[in-house]
């Protein structure tokens, strides 16, 4: 049974790919009064759950926070990635909700309808108090033109405005198809006649606009804020309200919500909604569909497409790594198991074909492995990276199109304490995966199962010693592969067998003269 905790009100028909599989138990309960969070593999929140590493210490099955929404701000996603959980979100279910809801703002905010509105209610009727401006003719400045940036952009021109944006990512080419003027932020400050933030909260982005870069706005400015508390500077807006340089803000999103103790509230020129920027019924059908059905790819044993926390990839891109995928896991444990010493960095070259594919996620899932056999807690390719680097483990891959003899191979090198190691690896179409070197030693065999290597001298009888100990012991041998380098010089043995081998039968081995080194692999 795959259980999921609904922390935050989310669409119930949005959860239908969950509620139609079998053997998914959905319980929609605020995680402060779940008394049982440990039985949950699944975490469903929007933005008033903090998944925070408290809470997924109490967490211990999570395997995956569902962020049913864009911004992950309020989930610790280092944390998630070191535990091994995977984060995903809904980059643009609610897409066309915000920007109408900032349109929304906008309009609102130079016809001051929310203070007409009120004024009315109160039974009074003063036209001259609540003279606007058209929005026909003016500049409108973005600042971050992601999705809703965008949305927001074609809707402004619509209404006959002009648009600026400031994105640091924003290409030449892009700005030119949606027909926005790419500007600096100095520029778009000082031209702009309304300017909306559309970023994620960032380091960099955080008080993005603050007492000096509203100082530097036109006098008579509108600032609008649907993206995040905090990227607008409060204080620094308390201040250019009170002097009058800004006319008027809208804000959907708060440094801290709800906010109680914020002076911003009360101005009569600031108009604000409880961040409602997401909430249609529409976007909140879209963002839960969206996330239940990755859910379900995860639970299925499919890729997840929109991880915050695992490179990208969509199936089609899926069905190339798999094979290579198997092969690293295969010659990740290999190793692990093989070099019984600490590691100092590894290093895995792709070549051919193998170079064309997402080699990311494959070194990331070799380095799992291989820490697996190390380690006793949760490792996936989520957390291996950071889990690697935590313990002074350099990874370093290369990939080059060029092939030595293989269309496709993996060479993984190992520098431990004390030696190095290397294994290369190849896919072979409707045949498998075959390890077709190791340590400079050409062999071929298929690295799966009870395994036997074997490091011995090239010398007349070392296989027929073999055979006679093993038949002994009334071990069946499956397969045998042999490789040397030079004729009486080093050679291996690699066998496999039916069932795992005991430490007398391994002591029996060693003990022979012509063997250097006997070491058993479980794959
Ligand atoms: N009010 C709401 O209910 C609501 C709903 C949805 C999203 N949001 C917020 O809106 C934000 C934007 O959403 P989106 O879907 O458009 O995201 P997006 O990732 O598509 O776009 C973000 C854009 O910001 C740009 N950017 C990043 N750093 C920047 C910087 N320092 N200066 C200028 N631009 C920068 C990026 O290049 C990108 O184009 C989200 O991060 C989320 O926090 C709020
Ligand atoms: O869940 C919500 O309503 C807020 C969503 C919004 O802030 C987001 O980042 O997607």
């Amino acid at each position: 049974m795959f259980r999921v905790l609904v922390s935050d009100p989310i669409s119930r028909d949005g959860l239908e790919p969950l509620l139609e599989a079998e053997n998914i138990e959905i319980v929609q309960k605020n995680v402060a009064e779940e008394e049982n969070l440990a039985q949950y593999d699944a975490l469903f929140v929007r933005s008033a759950t903090k998944v925070t590493e408290q809470l997924m210490n109490q967490m211990p099955n999570l395997k995956i926070i569902a962020r049913a929404g864009v911004g992950v701000d309020n989930i610790d996603v280092d944390q998630a990635t070191r535990k091994g959980i995977i984060v995903i979100n809904a980059p643009d279910g609610n897409t066309i909700s915000t920007a109408e809801h900032t349109f929304a703002m906008i309009a609102s905010l130079v016809r001051h309808i929310p203070q007409a509105n009120m004024s009315v209610k109160n039974r009074e009727w003063k036209r001259s108090s609540f003279v606007g401006s058209e929005l026909h003719g003016k500049m409108l400045g973005i600042v971050g033109l992601g999705r809703i940036g965008t949305e927001l952009a074609r809707r402004a021109k619509a209404f006959g405005m002009r648009v600026a944006v400031f994105d640091p990512f924003l290409t030449k080419e892009r700005s030119e198809k949606i027909g926005v003027e790419k500007h600096d932020f100095e520029e778009l400050l000082n031209q702009a006649d309304i300017i909306t933030v559309h970023t994620p909260l960032t380091k960099e982005t955080k008080g993005l606009l603050n007492k000096e870069t509203i100082g530097k706005t036109k006098k008579g400015v509108y600032l609008v804020n649907c993206a995040r508390g905090g990227i607008i500077d409060e204080d620094a807006l308390c201040t250019y309200l009170e002097n009058g340089h800004v006319r008027g803000v809208a804000l959907d999103v708060f440094e801290v919500e709800p906010p109680e103790h914020t002076r911003l509230l009360e101005f009569e020129q600031v108009i604000a909604t409880p961040h409602l920027g997401a909430s249609t019924k529409e976007a909140q059908l879209n963002v839960a569909y969206q996330v239940s059905k990755e859910v379900l790819l995860f639970i299925q044993g499919k890729q997840v497409t929109t991880s915050i926390n695992l490179p990208a990839m969509s199936d089609e891109a899926y069905k190339k790594v798999a094979p290579y995928d198997t092969l690293a896991q295969k010659i990740g444990s290999f190793l692990s198991q093989y070099m019984n010493q600490p590691v100092q960095s590894i290093t895995i070259e792709y070549e051919g074909t193998a170079a064309e594919i997402e080699t990311a996620y494959v070194t990331k899932s070799m380095i799992a492995s291989f820490l697996k056999q190390r380690m006793d807690i949760n490792i996936n390719t989520v957390n291996a990276g950071v889990l690697a680097r935590e313990r002074g483990i350099q990874f370093i891959e290369k990939v080059s199109d060029q092939n030595s003899g293989y269309s496709n191979s993996m060479k993984v090198t190992i520098h431990g304490e004390q030696t190095t190691s290397e294994i290369k690896g190849t896919s072979i179409p409707h045949f498998g995966e075959r390890i077709v070197s190791v340590n400079g030693f050409s062999i071929d065999f298929h690295p799966s199962g009870h395994l036997l290597y074997i490091q011995h001298t090239d010398v007349p009888g070392v296989i027929g010693n073999v055979g006679r100990i093993l038949g002994n012991h009334s071990v069946n041998i499956a397969t045998m592969q042999v490789g040397r380098k030079e004729k009486g010089g080093e050679a291996i043995m690699m066998l496999s067998f039916d069932r795992p081998l005991d430490q007398p039968i391994l002591s029996a081995l060693t003990e022979l003269d012509e063997i250097v080194f006997v070491k058993a692999i479980e794959l």
